[in-house]
């Protein structure tokens, strides 16, 4: 861990802007007291702040002019997110207040913070791992409640607590590695090939096995899916949207050809962001701009993660139907029956043999039938069967750690594949090594400064 080097003291405002009850100003560095001396007169006079302690008084500028009544507290080093002296002004929630209180404390010596410095601190500080400080940033941006408790989770060392296990099983090994290289004519085995094989499979492999099947539907439920609704013109795709929104949002008509750019709208199912997409209706158009919209329906389709593909049911299957079907079959995706009532039973039943392959749901946009168990099927399709439950999952992984994970399991992998041969024990040393290194890149341990600024550079001012 890098030794934290002398730093400037940093303020920004820590609350959003806007019209709020209160604003917070945070302030972290060695000027912070002295900062709070000059800029803040608590109502009883007095020549010390006790740490931890909240003061009633006036937030003043260099003329001595009352920019706010506030509550104030100074934090002392080592106890505080940044393990630097803190103070923390909570003003009014009034941005122009904040904005002079901000600037008061820059003209008196301070400069203001970078997106993300304060949490990069603690992290430079030893207070949190890169695990933890990535959560803060996940959490401050979470869009459900899932991925706020994913968050948390890893905010309270879930996922570096796992990790560590596993980098404290690998050390071990390599402890038990290097005696036997110190020692290679011992007539005592220190080194059991078999049984180090065992604990690698039970103990590491399997749980980097279980965090990388966790780390793909974290990313389902914090970022959630693109849905694209496609069709031929006036099957019914912008009743459907309109349908699952339960409002009237895209404009719906008769003729064909009603929608022509793309919409796009967010809805949570069962805890998982939709982001569905209604497109223009796919066939020749002689019209250049109904033209575009069907190339920009084509693009939507080709970055969907799940596709419903609505057919107008009282139409009967058309080869025009048939075509573009085979276009989206490729993909991951439902076919959703519209206008079933408009149906028959015997023409719904012929409807379903035309697509003996796909799961097929029948609706009617227009009267709301079927919307539950189309929003059923289309959870069971992104989470059902394939992988964990998203509420059984205590932490998830993110891309990067992901991708380092992986690297991690391969290393692991040729770990186990040396023991097996036989093969020298220095050789064998070197692919723990290179696990370990892995482990230390994602706790933040051996991180990268490239991918440090990266992580960090996601954050907002005043985090
Ligand atoms: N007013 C305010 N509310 C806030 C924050 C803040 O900075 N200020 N936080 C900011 O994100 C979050 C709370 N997170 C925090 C995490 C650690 C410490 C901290 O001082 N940790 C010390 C121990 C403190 C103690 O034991 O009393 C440490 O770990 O050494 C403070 C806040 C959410 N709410
Ligand atoms: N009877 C019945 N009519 C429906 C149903 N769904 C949609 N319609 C009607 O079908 C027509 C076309 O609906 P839209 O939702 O505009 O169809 P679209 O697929 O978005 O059409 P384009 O935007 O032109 O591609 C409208 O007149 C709707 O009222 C349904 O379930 N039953
Ligand atoms: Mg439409």
């Amino acid at each position: 861990m890098a030794v934290h080097p002398a730093t400037d003291t940093i303020a920004s405002i820590a609350t959003a802007p806007g019209v709020a009850g209160i604003g917070i100003i945070r302030i972290s560095g060695s000027e912070s007291l002295s900062l709070l001396k000059t800029c803040f007169v608590p109502r009883v006079p007095r020549d010390q702040f006790v740490s931890h302690k909240l003061y009633y008084g006036t937030i003043v500028n260099q003329q001595g002019q009352a920019l706010d009544e506030a509550l104030a507290v100074y934090m002392q080093a080592p106890h505080t997110y940044t393990r630097e002296d803190v103070v923390e002004l909570h003003c009014h929630g009034s941005y122009v207040v904040l904005q002079s209180v901000l600037q008061t404390l820059l003209v008196q010596g301070c400069r203001p913070a970078e997106p993300g410095e304060f949490t990069k601190r603690a992290f430079l500080a030893g207070r949190i791992d890169l695990t933890r400080a990535e959560a803060v940033i996940d959490l401050l941006q979470a869009q459900t409640e899932g991925a706020a408790r994913l968050a948390v989770n890893q905010l309270q060392g879930q996922l570096y607590t796992r990790l560590e296990h596993i980098r404290q099983q690998l050390i071990g090994f390599l402890a038990l590695l290097e005696v036997a290289i110190d020692f290679p004519d011992d007539d005592v085995e220190i080194f059991d090939s078999t049984e180090v094989s065992f604990q690698l499979r039970e103990q590491v492999i399997s749980s980097l096995e279980e965090l990388l099947a966790w780390s793909e539907q974290g990313k389902v439920v914090r970022e959630g899916i693109k849905v694209v609704l496609a069709g031929l013109p006036n099957a019914g795709k912008s009743s459907l949207l309109n349908a699952l929104l339960q409002e009237e949002r895209a404009l719906v008509a008769p003729v064909p050809g009603t929608t022509r750019d793309t919409i796009e709208e967010r809805i949570v199912v069962r805890g998982i962001p939709i982001h569905l997409v209604d497109t223009a209706g796919i066939r020749k158009y002689e019209d250049p701009i109904e033209a575009l919209g069907v190339e920009r329906a084509r693009q939507k389709l080709e970055v969907a993660d799940l596709v419903l593909f609505v057919v107008d049911g009282s139409a009967g299957m058309t080869q025009r139907d048939r075509d573009l079907y085979q276009s989206v079959c490729h993909k991951s995706h439902l076919v959703v029956i519209n206008k079933s009532d408009l149906m028959t039973t015997r023409q719904l039943e012929d409807l379903f043999s035309s697509f003996p392959e796909a799961l097929c749901i029948p609706i009617s946009a227009k009267h709301g039938h079927g919307i539950d168990r189309l929003l059923e099927a289309l959870f069971q399709t992104i989470v059902g069967g394939r992988g964990p439950r998203a509420d059984q999952m205590t932490c998830a992984p993110n891309t990067r750690h992901r991708a380092v994970l992986l690297h991690t399991l391969e290393a692991c992998q040729r770990f186990e594949q040396a023991l097996i041969a036989g093969a020298p024990v220095d050789l064998v040393a070197v692919e723990i090594q290179s696990a370990l290194d892995c482990l230390g890149d994602i706790i933040g341990l051996t991180t990268p400064d490239e991918v440090l600024d990266t992580v960090f550079s996601r954050f907002c001012i005043g985090k």
